[in-house]
């Protein structure tokens, strides 16, 4: 595939993988993007995962044909892009590597060598001619590893992004890019905020015709506005959609029929409401609900004194991830002492700039009249 007259794509796509990053479900698999600079000189943009070391070097052969690489630009090193960089470099024994001085320490750390007399170590502002084009490398600590480079090509304003603007999903099949980019961005980048919020900077000084990133689509210029936008919400934190997430758990279903009536009363009141069982969806899909809404209903009965292991895996993925700005109510229940609101609470005091509901509804074992008199106020508060 052709990106620009120069530049040809040379990734794969992974249908095997079962939970990436051995926690992501991805249902429509995941791409291990790499890329080929033909210019005077040959770069590779980074390798792929072990898996699929052959289909790789098979790729970039055939599309060099008598050429080989100068130089392999290695600008992270997780396993998923790293992973045939040893191979490879057996395979072109004359080709450089360009990467990170922390990028080589963790060559040595994975693959015994730092290939020290055959390397370029790049750090922010150094650039590597390649004739027309010039690669001008900017770094990108901690979005979302400490080595990270992301490269700018100045001849045909491509980012090539490392990690960022990447999503879940291989490119065999046709989605769009917001729903799985954001469960990406929320899962595995969400804790980055502030270090994203300094590249998008950086980002912002470039003129960036197309974005290269290791997973996912390219994106092409008219669609930059939209992305940019939405990392933008992400890494500040703020609320991308007015509405409301209400995640519950429940074990004998009178909590799951509170936040379930909860949100069809919210929904008649004309607020975008969204409900998810924790137990039974897909939890990184509920943590980008929660970060994707302006406000958060949290519902769980009280389970020995605590509140039921789902909920708690639940809120621990949102204080990980720096969950703050936004609203927070709570259901509990319990049969003979309730403190799962309590307990809730306590879990997120760490958290920056929560607001939180005025009513916490009690339920009792079963829904009543009081109860429902609670879940009436609720959504008259979050409806406002
Ligand atoms: C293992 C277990 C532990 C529980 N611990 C408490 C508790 O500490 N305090 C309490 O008030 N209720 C406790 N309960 C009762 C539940 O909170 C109560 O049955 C609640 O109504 C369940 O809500 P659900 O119908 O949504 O599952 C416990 C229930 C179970 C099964």
């Amino acid at each position: 595939m052709e990106i620009t007259k120069d530049i040809l794509y040379v990734g794969v796509n992974d249908h095997l993988v079962d939970l990436f990053e051995g926690q992501y479900d991805v249902p429509n698999g995941m791409a291990y993007n790499s890329y080929l600079i033909c210019d005077d000189k040959v770069a590779v943009m980074d390798s792929v995962d072990a898996h699929f070391t052959d289909e790789w070097i098979t790729k970039i052969a055939a599309a060099l044909g008598e050429r080989t690489p100068d130089y392999l630009v290695v600008q992270h090193m997780e396993p998923d892009h790293s992973g045939s960089v040893a191979a490879f470099a057996q395979a072109y024994p004359g080709t450089t590597i360009v990467a990170s001085a922390q990028a080589f320490n963790m060559m040595k750390a994975y693959f015994g060598t730092d290939y020290a007399d055959r390397r370029v170590v790049v750090k922010e502002g150094d650039t590597l001619p390649l004739g027309t084009h010039t690669l001008h490398f900017v770094t990108a600590p901690m979005v979302h590893w400490p080595e990270v480079i992301m490269t700018y090509d100045d001849a045909d304003k491509v980012l090539f992004s490392a990690d960022a603007f990447g999503k879940f999903g291989a490119l065999d099949v046709e989605e769009p890019w917001l729903p799985e980019a954001r469960r990406y961005f929320i899962g595995i980048v969400g804790k980055y905020g502030v270090q994203v919020q300094a590249v998008l900077k950086k980002a912002a000084a470039l003129d960036i015709e197309t974005v290269c990133s290791l997973h996912g689509p390219v994106l092409h210029k008219e669609q930059l506005g939209d992305v940019l936008a939405a990392y933008d919400a992400w890494s500040a934190y703020r609320p991308e959609t007015e509405g409301v997430l209400v995640a519950y758990s429940s074990i004998y279903g009178h909590t799951a029929e509170a936040a379930n009536r909860l949100a069809e009363a919210l929904r008649e009141k004309g607020v975008e409401t969204v409900a998810m069982d924790l137990a039974r969806c897909d939890m990184a899909e509920a943590v980008a609900q929660a970060f994707r809404f302006s406000k958060l209903v949290l519902a769980t009965p009280t389970y020995n004194a605590d509140v039921f292991p789902f909920m708690k895996e639940f809120i621990h993925h949102l204080t990980e991830r720096n969950y703050q700005n936004r609203t927070v109510a709570f259901i509990e229940n319990g049969s003979w002492a309730p403190m799962a609101a309590k307990v809730m609470t306590k879990m997120l005091e760490g958290s920056k700039n929560l607001t939180y509901a005025a009513t916490t509804v009690t339920v009792r074992g079963a829904l009543n009249a009081a109860s429902e008199a609670q879940l009436a106020a609720l959504a008259d508060e979050l409806s406002r």
